[in-house]
């Protein structure tokens, strides 16, 4: 028995620089992780099955075509091999929230099912079979800080991060990604500008505050309880900043560390969906 953990994936900018021809937007992101996730166990089996479990698992019961299991077929495609596995989702993080839950959990099959497969294939082809599943996935193949160009598949190197606390809240609301980039108004932002390193929590927070999620307007628009759940993090001790990831409607608040931010969840709603910790992978 093998499992993976599909930490969410949190936009601490996003800026829309341009639309393809194909109607999908190029994209400036900066794409950290953690400080929740979903797991995912993976043991040989004679076919494919998936199990849902966790507070979400119920969520997706109706899902006709989980994520997990188009990944599992599309890797057993490349790899020329039947997909047999047996797979348990346990689904921690909400769905269709802003934070690639199920990337994180097509990225993790992809990793899972590689290991348990002992298929050999080098990280190129694994991110081309990532990028085919959603233009979020390669970012969670590697579940490190990344800056993300193009659709979402073309990852440069993050500044070095210091080390911080992320506290990530959700109303409790479903959004589709496609309609907050139609319901976007407005020309195109241009690229960021990024230091190569950051020394501490606020000075990331001071930069970042120059920039923006391109997608907040119009998921605010769509969904006005995202501007309330700014508007509580925003008011809570040691916040540094608060945004919206992704396409919504989970928002983060940044905090100078995982106490900082732990202590700050206590303080919000017992309603909404609230996790805090560090950075996956990173100190802090
Ligand atoms: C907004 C982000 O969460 C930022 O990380 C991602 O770009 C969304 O990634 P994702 O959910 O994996 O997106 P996909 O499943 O590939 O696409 C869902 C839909 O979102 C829109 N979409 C997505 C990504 C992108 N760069 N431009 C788009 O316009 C398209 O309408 C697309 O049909
Ligand atoms: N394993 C899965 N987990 C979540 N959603 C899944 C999964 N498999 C398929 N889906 C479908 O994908 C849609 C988007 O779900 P997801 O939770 O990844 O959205 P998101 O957090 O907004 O993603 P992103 O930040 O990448 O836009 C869901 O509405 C659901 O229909």
């Amino acid at each position: 028995m093998l499992a993976e953990f599909a930490p969410a994936k949190v936009n601490l900018y996003l800026h829309v620089t341009g639309r393809r021809a194909d109607g999908y937007h190029l994209l400036d992101s900066l794409a950290v992780f953690g400080p929740a996730g979903d797991v995912l166990a993976l043991a040989p089996a004679a076919s494919l099955t998936l199990a849902l479990e966790g507070p979400f698992g119920g969520a997706l019961a109706a899902e006709p075509d989980n994520l997990v299991l188009r990944a599992a077929r599309a890797l057993a495609a490349a790899a020329g091999r039947p997909a047999a596995a047996g797979l348990t989702l346990t689904k921690h993080l909400p769905v269709a929230s802003g934070i690639g839950g199920g990337s994180a959990d097509a990225a993790a099959a992809l990793r899972g099912l590689h290991r348990l497969w002992d298929l050999g294939l080098d990280a190129a082809a694994l991110a081309g079979i990532a990028a085919s599943l959603g233009a979020d996935i390669p970012v969670c193949l590697g579940r490190r800080p990344m800056r993300m160009g193009g659709i979402g598949e073309v990852l440069t190197p993050a500044p070095i991060l210091p080390a911080c606390g992320l506290l990530l809240a959700n109303p409790g609301l479903a959004l589709a990604t496609p309609a907050v980039f139609r319901a976007r108004q407005g020309g195109f932002s241009p690229p960021a500008a990024l230091p190569t390193r950051w020394p501490d929590g606020p000075a990331m927070a001071r930069d970042l505050a120059a920039l923006r999620n391109d997608l907040e307007a119009p998921a605010i628009a769509l969904c006005p309880p995202i501007g309330t759940v700014l508007a509580a993090l925003r008011s809570l001790p040691g916040c540094l900043l608060a945004r919206m990831s992704g396409s919504g409607a989970t928002c983060f608040g940044l905090f100078a560390d995982a106490a900082a931010a732990r202590a700050a969840a206590t303080r919000l709603p017992a309603g909404w969906w609230r996790e805090a910790g560090g950075l996956y992978g990173e100190a802090g």
